[in-house]
């Protein structure tokens, strides 16, 4: 079985993104790169990891009325993605123009609940009930959209694979200690996501801020 580990190279520098993905290399399935690299990098960026050889996910959270999120899904073509986000709230339509606009072999998937927040914190932004009952219902919209998949924390993923089989989850918010540390509270370990039925584990700091990086991902790698 493929290694489902996808590094997040949440890195400014690009050169040190590439050192980083080069040394890991061997004990990772792919590379996902962000919001922060994409800002700072663009498709020259892209381009660069690429041609290290790994399959590369493009985690943009596209959210914006679905003529927009088309134009923007065509636009990146050019760099075919193996996996791209938008967000479930952006709702059908959007998921539905997005999915059309993906390039053939680019799996759509649809950020449900991010994993920083927690039920208090949700429920701030308006959202009734509590992050398992929104993620529920969102994996509910993308399904009917016609998108490949979701991403959800650790928590709801058996949930939600349990409802929709043939479903691609995008498991994010992992710690080797499965403890909530920092801005992400819904956690789990790498190994309990991939049990409850990740398909993929996203996985940034735990390796990218580890003393020893290669050891880190080894020793996640060793876990599965
Ligand atoms: O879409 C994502 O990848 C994502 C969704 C989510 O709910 N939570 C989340 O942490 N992510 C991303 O997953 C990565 C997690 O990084 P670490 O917390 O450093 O392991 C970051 O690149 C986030 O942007």
């Amino acid at each position: 079985m493929a290694n489902p580990v996808y590094l997040a190279l949440d890195l400014p520098q690009l050169d040190a993104a590439k050192t980083l993905c080069q040394k890991v290399k061997g004990h990772i399935g792919g590379v996902k790169l962000g919001l922060e690299f994409f800002c700072a990098h663009g498709h020259h960026g892209v381009h660069e990891i690429a041609h290290l050889g790994l399959p590369v996910f493009l985690d943009l959270k596209l959210h914006d009325i679905p003529n927009t999120v088309a134009g923007a899904m065509q636009a990146i073509h050019v760099l075919e993605p193996a996996i791209v986000t938008v967000h479930a709230s952006g709702g059908r339509a959007m998921m539905e123009d997005a999915k059309a606009a993906a390039g053939e072999n680019c799996k759509v998937v649809a950020v449900t609940v991010l994993t920083s927040l927690d039920d208090a914190a949700l429920g701030r932004t308006g959202v009734s009930g509590t992050a398992h009952d929104q993620v529920m219902r969102l994996a509910d919209l993308a399904e009917a959209s016609g998108l490949d998949g979701i991403v959800c924390s650790g928590h709801e993923v058996k949930a939600v694979h349990d409802q929709w089989r043939k479903g691609f989850f995008v498991v994010p918010g992992l710690r080797p200690g499965g403890r909530a540390t920092g801005d992400q509270k819904r956690v789990v370990t790498p190994r309990q996501a991939r049990d409850d039925g990740a398909s993929v584990l996203v996985i940034g700091r735990p390796i990218s801020r580890a003393e020893d990086p290669l050891a880190a991902a080894r020793e996640i790698e060793g876990t599965l």
